[in-house]
């Protein structure tokens, strides 16, 4: 008989599990499937979202929160930020089994080597011990032979590809135009050998039947998930309260003994559930820090403030802050060069469908951002080109070449972005102008803002005061400056090579002053919180280089929020790494050790 998946219901939990994961997003599904490899284990997943499965949430182009109906995401709005034109800046996240890999743009980037490199100043982690972590999961189709060393083949689960091709004629343009600015096309941005910047064909966690390949699809599928019910419980539609926690400031070493936990469904009290091994946090760059001020371990004085009991002082819960702040500089291309071409001509979605269906293929993959163009901008001269650069300046492992600005040119104007605050080229002016959109999001990787995630109350179903504290540093405007004059620079050469683009919304002069304020009132987050719960020593991190919280016993976080610094890249793929490195970590020398194929 066809069973369904197997969520256990709050009421029917054991008293104690081997280990509890909090969290079941992009982290947790990994740990709670390599931590049940065990047999001699019990491991309890707990997530506060649903499992939210169907047909729709796997297809690519629909699935993104963008495209979505909003079920499997958690919304709130940030603090209002007092150097943006005191926006309230959206804040989006998972809500669901797989968190955030559900509902993202599903780009695989691994970042360069120098991008891990750069958190050994943090403890022992850098690029080669970080590799063979991303090789254990991964399933690269593209696989290249310069990089057939580094990358998964055929035995890891999470699946990543390219679209092949490229779609759109103005992705050809693109290229040609960086290139003619001294930027190189890069063929494999995975590759370790990749130089430190160029115009890069992205890849994407879709699976060999172009389904969206979660983590929750990839490392907790049925069958899986089934063939361990005796030793796995999925527990969903479950809201952690808070860790349990003996010991403490006067009485002695601090220990987790396990998690409060309270069903969403019903207002029935919490519950105790035990770690006999260890609880594991993967509730996210924002749910984590939450949790562990909720529960006593944070900054002295603001648990004081909230009236909560403070287990272990730790400055850094909740502090350092970062993300990756984005400008949208939007363009009119042809209909036909753009998503919009499905809005204006509804007939062709049956055209597409029956590619997508029959043949794996076409625009319901979401093509929607083929190409990325990532910049040291040191580098470029005053008329925004790259005009010379030695070896040292492209060796992808050195940290200080890690790119700074990234340049995502995205099809707007079309459904998959017609729902954000600030790209609002939606049905009625595609219509109106019988244009689509083209919209290059200028990107600043290498944020030196920081913010916070601080107690709001006492109640851990309301979400905590996000601060993410954006452009609050001279460093951080200028660079979004310069990004916004590349991506105007970029376009221009795009017309010199004879492509029809023309500007829809851009700052109206190339004055500083101008750009600063168009930056300031555009600005959005790409959502790639992390750090909040960082690597480091006890007075500026929060867990060490084994990802144990300080000077709490038996609690481990494995998740975003423990970078020692944002990567320079999308960091989804890195996130899963962690939490790798973290089941290796708990598993003890005598796991096996992933092998490089
Ligand atoms: C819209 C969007 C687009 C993005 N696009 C990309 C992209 O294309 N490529 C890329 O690399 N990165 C992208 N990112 C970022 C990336 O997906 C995330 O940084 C990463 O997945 C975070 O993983 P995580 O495990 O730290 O947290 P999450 O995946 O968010 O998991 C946290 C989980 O914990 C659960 N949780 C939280 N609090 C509690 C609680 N109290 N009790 C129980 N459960 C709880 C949540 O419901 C969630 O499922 C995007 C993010 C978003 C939101």
């Amino acid at each position: 008989m066809f069973a369904g998946y197997p969520s256990v219901d709050i009421a029917d939990l054991l008293d104690t599990y081997d280990y509890v994961v909090v969290g079941g997003g992009t982290a947790g599904c990994v740990l709670a499937n390599r931590l049940s490899r065990d047999v001699g284990a019990s491991v309890l997943l707990l997530e506060r979202g649903g499992i939210q499965d169907s047909w729709i949430s796997r297809v690519p182009l629909f699935s993104s929160h963008f495209a979505s109906d909003g079920s499997r995401s958690w919304v709130t709005k940030s603090i209002a930020q007092g150097h943006a034109d005191n926006r309230e800046m959206e804040i989006i996240g998972g809500n669901c089994l797989g968190g955030s890999s559900r509902i993202n743009a599903m780009l695989y980037t691994r970042g360069l080597p120098a991008e891990f490199n750069a958190w050994t100043k943090s403890g022992s982690w850098d690029y080669r011990s970080m590799e063979p972590h991303f090789v254990k999961s991964e399933s690269n189709l593209d696989r290249k032979l310069d990089s057939e060393k580094h990358s998964g083949t055929t035995g890891g689960e999470w699946v990543h590809r390219s679209h092949n091709h490229l779609h759109w004629v103005h992705s050809e343009h693109i290229i040609k135009a960086t290139s003619s600015m001294g930027i190189p096309y890069v063929e494999d941005p995975n590759s370790p050998f990749q130089p430190a910047h160029g115009c890069a064909k992205l890849h994407y966690s879709i699976d060999r039947r172009g389904q969206r390949c979660s983590t929750f699809a990839a490392f907790l599928p049925r069958q899986l998930a089934l063939s361990r019910t005796h030793r796995l419980h999925i527990c969903t539609n479950t809201l952690v309260c808070r860790i349990e926690l003996s010991g403490g400031s006067e009485a002695g070493a601090v220990k987790s003994e396990g998690v409060w936990v309270k069903s969403r469904n019903d207002s029935t009290p919490p519950i105790l559930i035990r770690a006999r091994r260890e609880v594991i946090m993967c509730a996210g760059p924002i749910g984590t820090p939450h949790l562990l001020l909720l529960s006593g371990i944070g900054p002295r004085d603001h648990l004081k403030d909230h009236g909560i009991a403070v287990k272990k002082d730790l400055p850094g819960v909740g502090s350092h802050l970062q993300d990756h702040l984005t400008v949208p500089v939007q363009f009119c291309v042809p209909v036909s060069d753009s998503l919009a071409k499905i809005q204006l001509r509804p007939w062709i979605i049956l055209k597409e469908l029956f590619l997508y269906l029959f043949f794996g293929l076409g625009l319901l993959l979401s093509p929607v951002l083929e190409l990325s163009v990532f910049i040291q901008s040191r580098l470029l001269d005053k008329e925004f080109n790259v005009s010379s650069y030695s070896e040292h300046d492209m060796d992808s492992s050195n940290p200080e070449n890690r790119p700074d600005i990234e340049i995502m040119p995205v099809r707007s104007g079309d459904i998959t972005y017609a729902h954000t605050d600030t790209v609002q080229i939606a049905w009625g002016e595609v219509n109106k102008h019988r244009q689509g959109g083209l919209c290059f999001f200028t990107v600043m990787l290498r944020p030196t803002s920081m913010g916070t995630i601080r107690l709001n109350s006492n109640d851990p179903a309301l979400p905590p005061a996000i601060d993410p504290n954006y452009l609050s540093t001279s460093h951080d405007i200028s660079a979004h400056r310069k990004a916004v004059r590349f991506a105007l620079r970029l376009k221009d050469r795009m017309v010199a090579q004879g492509y029809p683009v023309v500007t829809y919304s851009a700052p109206d002069f190339d004055s500083d002053q101008e750009i600063d304020a168009y930056v300031r009132s555009k600005c959005q987050s790409t959502y790639h919180y992390s750090s909040t719960c960082r690597m480091g020593p006890e007075h500026a991190g929060v867990v060490d280089e084994d990802l144990k919280v300080h000077g709490v016993e038996g609690l481990r976080i494995a998740d975003s929020s423990v970078f020692p610094e944002i990567l320079s890249t999308h960091i989804a793929a890195a996130t899963v790494a962690v939490a790798e490195k973290c089941s290796a970590l708990l598993q003890g020398p005598a796991a096996p050790e992933p092998s490089i194929v």
